[in-house]
C-alpha cells in the first residue's frame, strides 16, 4: 500500500495543509521541535492504534496558547492505495474521542480503521525492545501476531484472564488450604491456552528469523550476523511441538513449580514469562551490542515484521522511521535511504548532511509546523 495524500487540520503544531509523498523514500527533515514526529504520528494514527508516543487523543488537537489547553477538534485526511484501488479515510478527534469516515462511509469509532491502513513504526522508544527486560519483547511478538492473526488477541486475553484467576486462587489457598483440590482445574485450562500461545509465538519467530537475518545483513553490509530464537519460560517446550505435547509440557512445568507458586502466590512459569534471544555473532545484543548495533537490531526486527506482514496480507505496510539515523554510520544510513525497495518509507532526521545521502525519493523540510516539499537536485 502507499499514501497518496495526507492533509492535517488543527493537529499538534502542524500548520493546516496537505502533503503528496512519493511511493519510495520520503525524508522529512528539520531542526528539533519543528513538527517532524507530529507528521509521522498523524500517519500512524490511521492504523487505528493509539499514538506511538503514548499521548491521549485529547492532547492531539492544537494547543490554545492563550488558555494553555488543547483545542477541542482536529482532523486528518488520507488518500491511499490499497487492495488494488484508491481509497480515502478521515479521522476526526473531538473532545478526546475519535470517529472516522472510510471511503465516504461514517463510522462511530476510530478503531474501524484497523486493518485498512497498515504500517510499522520505529521510534527511539523502540530501542527499549532490546535494552529492557522480556516484557517489551513479548509486547513486540504479541503486537505483530495480533496484526497477522485476528484470533490471537482473543486467545491472549483469555489466557491472561485465566492466569489472574489461577493467581487469585493461589493466594486464597494460603488462607483456605482445602481449595488446593481445585487448582488442577486451572492448571488444565492454563496449559491448554498457554500451549496455543507458545505455538503461535514459536511459529512466528521461526518465520521472522530468516527475514531479520536478511535485513540485518543488508544494514551491516554482512559485517555481523544476527540470530533470534524463542526462549520459552516452559523449559521442556521445544520447537514444533504438537499442541497436545505443548500442553503436556506446560502441565508438567506447573506441577514442578506448584510448591513455589503456592509460596509466592503467583504462577512462576508460562508464556507470561516468555522471551526471545537476540544474538550478534553469537553474543547477546542486549549485553554486548554497541548503540549502533542495537539500533540496527531493532530496525531489522521492525523491517522484518513489515516483510512478514506483507507476505501474510498481500499488502506492503508503510514504514515510519522516526529519528533513526543518529548513531548509525554512513553505510547504514545509506542502506535505509537507498536500499529499502518496494515499500513507501517516511523517515525523519535533523541533519542536512544526512538528507544529501538520498539518491531517489522526495524530501520535505519542516519548519515551525510548516511542511515544504523540496526538489531533488
Ligand atoms: N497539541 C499540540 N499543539 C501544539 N503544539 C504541540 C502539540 N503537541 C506537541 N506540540 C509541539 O510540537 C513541536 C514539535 O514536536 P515534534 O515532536 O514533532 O518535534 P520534532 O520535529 O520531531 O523534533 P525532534 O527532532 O526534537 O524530535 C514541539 O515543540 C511540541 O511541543
Amino acid at each position: 500500500m502507499h499514501v497518496i495524500r495526507l492533509a492535517t487540520q488543527n493537529f499538534r503544531n502542524l500548520e493546516d495543509g496537505e502533503l503528496f509523498p512519493c511511493k519510495g523514500v520520503n525524508v522529512i527533515y528539520g531542526g528539533n521541535a519543528q513538527g517532524k514526529t507530529n507528521l509521522l504520528e498523524s500517519l500512524w494514527l490511521f492504523t487505528g492504534g493509539h499514538s506511538f508516543r503514548g499521548a491521549k487523543d485529547a492532547e492531539l488537537p492544537k494547543l490554545d496558547v492563550q488558555k494553555g489547553t488543547n483545542t477541542s477538534k482536529a482532523s486528518l485526511a488520507l488518500d491511499f492505495h490499497s487492495e488494488e484501488r484508491d481509497q480515502s479515510a478521515v479521522l476526526n478527534f473531538e473532545n478526546g474521542r475519535r470517529n472516522s469516515v472510510i471511503n465516504g462511509v461514517k463510522k462511530k469509532t476510530g478503531s474501524a480503521l484497523i486493518g485498512k491502513v497498515c504500517a510499522v513504526i520505529f521510534s527511539p522508544e523502540h530501542l527499549l525492545l532490546i535494552k529492557e527486560g522480556p516484557a517489551r519483547r513479548r509486547g513486540f511478538l504479541d503486537g505483530a501476531l495480533c496484526q497477522m492473526k485476528p484470533g490471537y488477541a482473543g486467545l491472549l486475553s483469555v489466557y491472561n484472564r485465566s492466569l489472574l484467576q489461577r493467581n487469585a486462587l493461589l493466594k486464597d489457598i494460603s488462607r483456605y488450604p482445602e481449595l488446593e483440590d481445585t487448582l488442577s482445574v486451572w492448571d488444565l485450562r492454563l496449559a491448554k491456552l498457554g500451549a496455543e500461545v507458545m505455538r503461535e509465538r514459536g511459529k512466528y519467530l521461526e518465520r521472522l528469523a530468516p527475514k531479520v537475518h536478511g535485513v540485518y545483513a543488508g544494514i551491516s553490509k554482512n559485517h555481523e550476523e544476527i540470530q533470534i530464537s524463542y526462549s520459552p519460560s516452559v523449559k521442556n517446550y521445544v520447537e514444533n511441538l504438537s499442541l497436545p505435547d505443548a500442553e503436556q509440557a506446560f502441565l508438567e512445568e506447573l506441577a514442578r513449580t506448584r510448591n513455589t507458586d503456592l509460596r509466592s502466590g503467583f504462577t512462576n512459569s508460562g508464556p507470561h514469562r516468555d522471551d526471545f534471544e537476540i544474538m550478534l555473532d553469537g553474543f547477546s545484543a542486549r549485553v554486548y551490542g554497541s548503540q549502533g548495533q542495537q539500533r540496527s537490531t531493532v530496525l531489522a526486527l521492525k523491517l522484518a515484521e513489515a516483510e512478514l506482514l506483507s507476505d501474510f496480507t498481500g499488502e506492503t505496510p508503510i514504514v515510519l522511521l522516526d529519528d533513526v539515523m543518529s548513531e548509525l554510520d554512513q553505510s547504514r544510513q545509506d542502506y535505509l535511504m537507498n536500499h529499502l525497495h518496494g515499500r513507501q518509507v517516511f523517515l525523519t532526521c535533523c541533519s542536512p548532511e544526512t538528507v544529501e545521502l538520498l539518491k531517489t525519493g522526495m524530501r520535505f523540510r519542516v519548519e515551525a509546523g510548516k511542511v515544504f516539499p523540496e526538489n531533488m537536485e
